[in-house]
């Protein structure tokens, strides 16, 4: 059949409870790769989540707020703990939960990455800086989005490594928590110098894999070194839209 662009889910972020919205440049990542984005505008409703799910061909976990550690890993918060967004929270595990459950590729982005792990059974420093032995790594960086200031160490053959054709290289960050205890079923992909997990993917899937990084910071300004983890994402997303038309 003919296959139109196919639908690239966006978790939103809620403003206070106020908005529904996503930072530009998740959008225009999702347009540049071939994908139609659409913002997913949190909710509990069961019945609304599965109808979204219907509709999307994948979903991107966008960045954010801390995870509530008490409720997602069984840790109290730590002082350095930041802002925690509990409705969010619930929204962004069912939705991982839901595509996994569906076969909808997944890709998860800096909180989305942290959201996958904890979804399915891992934890996070809640704070790098007060909690990673030999932090000497900046992972919040000042620095535009556009330019990374760290380098990372990709496993060779890993997804990430087929996306961008490299294995080492500088990314962007704007974070500081990190996935600490790995979700079973996942793997480590990519790392920073002081240990920091910078990628992960599903071992028995080739379409659930999450960055801590931001893809998006880069191709929202014309630089398309990380383009491919977007194209690989909407190639997945053509398979799905054409089994479901099956
Ligand atoms: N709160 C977590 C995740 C940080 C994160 O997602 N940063 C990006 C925010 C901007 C955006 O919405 O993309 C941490 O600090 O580790």
């Amino acid at each position: 059949q003919d296959l139109q662009k196919p639908i690239i889910g966006l978790s939103s972020t809620s403003g206070g409870g106020t908005s529904t919205s996503v930072p530009l440049t998740y959008v225009q990542a999702v347009i540049r790769a071939g994908g139609v984005p659409m913002i997913l505008p949190i909710t509990h409703d069961h019945e609304l989540l599965k109808r979204m799910l219907d509709n999307i061909d994948a979903l991107i976990l966008t960045g954010g707020e801390d995870v509530d550690p008490l409720k997602w890993y069984g840790e109290e918060p730590l002082p350095a703990l930041g802002g925690i967004a509990p409705r969010r929270d619930s929204f962004d595990v069912a939705l991982a939960r839901l595509a996994v459950e569906r076969n909808i590729p997944l890709l998860g982005i800096c909180r989305g990455h942290q959201v996958i792990n904890v979804a399915f059974g891992g934890t996070l420093y809640q704070d790098i800086p007060s909690q990673v032995k030999d932090a000497r790594v900046k992972h919040r960086q000042n620095a535009a989005a556009n330019y990374g200031t760290h380098s990372i160490r990709i496993e060779q053959n890993s997804l990430l490594h087929q996306q961008i054709g490299t294995q080492h290289i500088a990314v962007n960050s704007f974070h500081h928590q990190a996935v600490k205890d790995v979700a079973p079923g996942f793997k480590v992909t990519a790392t920073s110098v002081d240990g920091v997990v910078e990628a992960m993917e599903k071992t028995d899937s080739d379409q659930v894999y999450s960055v801590q990084f931001h893809p998006e910071g880069f191709i929202a300004n014309d630089i398309n070194t990380f383009l491919g983890i977007f194209e690989y994402l909407v190639k997945k997303a053509e398979q799905h839209e054409r089994k479901k038309k099956q």
